[in-house]
């Protein structure tokens, strides 16, 4: 049963719309980031990296975003070309933004965390005038992420891209991202989280992300069941819910609810997870896969991204999934 119904005929899958940054990994792990002195460069933000996973296993996709007008910008550009992501609508900051840098800390493979540095960022100059409908017209799905939420003009320009992704029937996915620190109000997020998710076919996000968005509403024992059936409410068809190291579970209208497993690895660290998480379920889900297999997918590819320093460059292709789930099946077999 498809409970997605993508439309057909259309010139491109996917567009996501939002943050395009950089990520700096540490090069030295399991120190403090005052211990650190090396970092790799690799771009990130999370649509950028959803949208690099999916075009990575063969999704014809795109990205409307914009750039700083330097060379960070122009690096950001140039690998999403270089990955097959049309850039077309990635236009360049004349205001003097910079590029968002996400310096990574690898303390243990449990304890990992992220130091952002985000003011006067371009991601978030993205303003209404920069969404193309004619664009969004032509795609599959859409994909927006709340982080783009937190400032104005990038948060007019997500909600027009979401009307002309209703007006088009472009079915849209709302990965949460929920990152406190972009928010200059604590009661901001679940006001403009909710106004967006209301309008969304499928959200994603981890049970700490769908609290914050019930903060003001309560949910008494953050119930999945609860807070699945409040966006069934409104729009949604599937209401994905991330518990980390245990496992997914994704909700559908129709009332059913399907529990996804994790693929133990070797954690290197824990970052990642939710992006390569994101891009193999919808994946999967545009294939017309049930949804028990595309969680599968989505679980697979975490546990490779995972277990690899980046997260944008660790983005695994299908051939390295599918043999992926094949020698965890195998191991599974040979263990006592
Ligand atoms: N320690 C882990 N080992 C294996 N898989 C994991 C681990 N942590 C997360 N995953 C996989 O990644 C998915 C998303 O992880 P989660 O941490 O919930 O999201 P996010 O990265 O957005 O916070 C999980 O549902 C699971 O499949
Ligand atoms: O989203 C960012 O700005 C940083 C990401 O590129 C980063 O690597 C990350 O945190 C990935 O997030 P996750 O997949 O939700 O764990």
């Amino acid at each position: 049963m498809n409970h997605i119904q993508f439309p057909a005929d259309r010139k491109m899958d996917f567009i996501a719309i939002g943050r395009l940054c950089i990520d700096l990994n540490a090069n030295e792990i399991n120190r403090p980031m005052e211990e650190t002195r090396t970092f790799t460069k690799y771009v990130g933000g999370s649509p950028a990296n959803i949208a690099i996973g999916a075009a990575r296993l063969g999704v014809k996709s795109g990205f409307i975003g914009k750039v700083s007008n330097d060379q960070m910008g122009r690096f950001i550009t140039q690998y999403l070309t270089d990955h097959q992501i049309d850039t077309t609508n990635i236009s360049v900051d004349r205001t003097g933004a910079v590029t968002g840098l996400a310096f990574t800390e690898i303390k243990s493979p449990e304890e990992c965390s992220i130091l952002m540095y985000r003011d006067n960022v371009a991601d978030l100059k993205l303003a209404p005038g920069d969404v193309s409908e004619e664009y969004i017209k032509q795609s599959k799905a859409l994909l927006i992420s709340g982080t783009a939420l937190s400032a104005s003009p990038s948060r007019e320009a997500v909600f027009l891209a979401l009307e002309y992704a209703r007006k088009h029937s472009t079915v849209v996915f709302f990965d949460l991202d929920y990152r406190p620190y972009s928010w200059a109000y604590t009661t901001d997020p679940a006001i403009y989280y909710s106004l967006a998710a209301e309008k969304c076919d499928v959200i994603i996000g981890t049970r700490e992300e769908f609290d914050m968005m019930e903060q003001f509403t309560g949910n008494p024992g953050s119930n999945d069941e609860v807070t699945a059936n409040k966006w069934f409410g409104c729009n949604a068809k599937i209401v994905v819910i991330k518990h980390g190291s245990n496992g997914s579970f994704a909700y559908t209208k129709t009332g059913q609810v399907f529990k996804g497993s994790i693929f133990k690895t070797k954690v290197l660290k824990t970052f990642g997870a939710g992006d390569s998480y994101a891009s193999a379920f919808i994946y999967g889900l545009m294939q017309g896969w049930s949804i028990v297999r595309a969680m599968e997918f989505g679980s697979a590819s975490a546990s490779i991204v995972i277990s690899k320093h980046s997260c944008s460059d660790a983005m695994p292709t299908v051939e390295e999934i599918v043999e992926f789930i094949a020698g965890s099946r195998k191991e599974e077999q040979i263990s006592p």
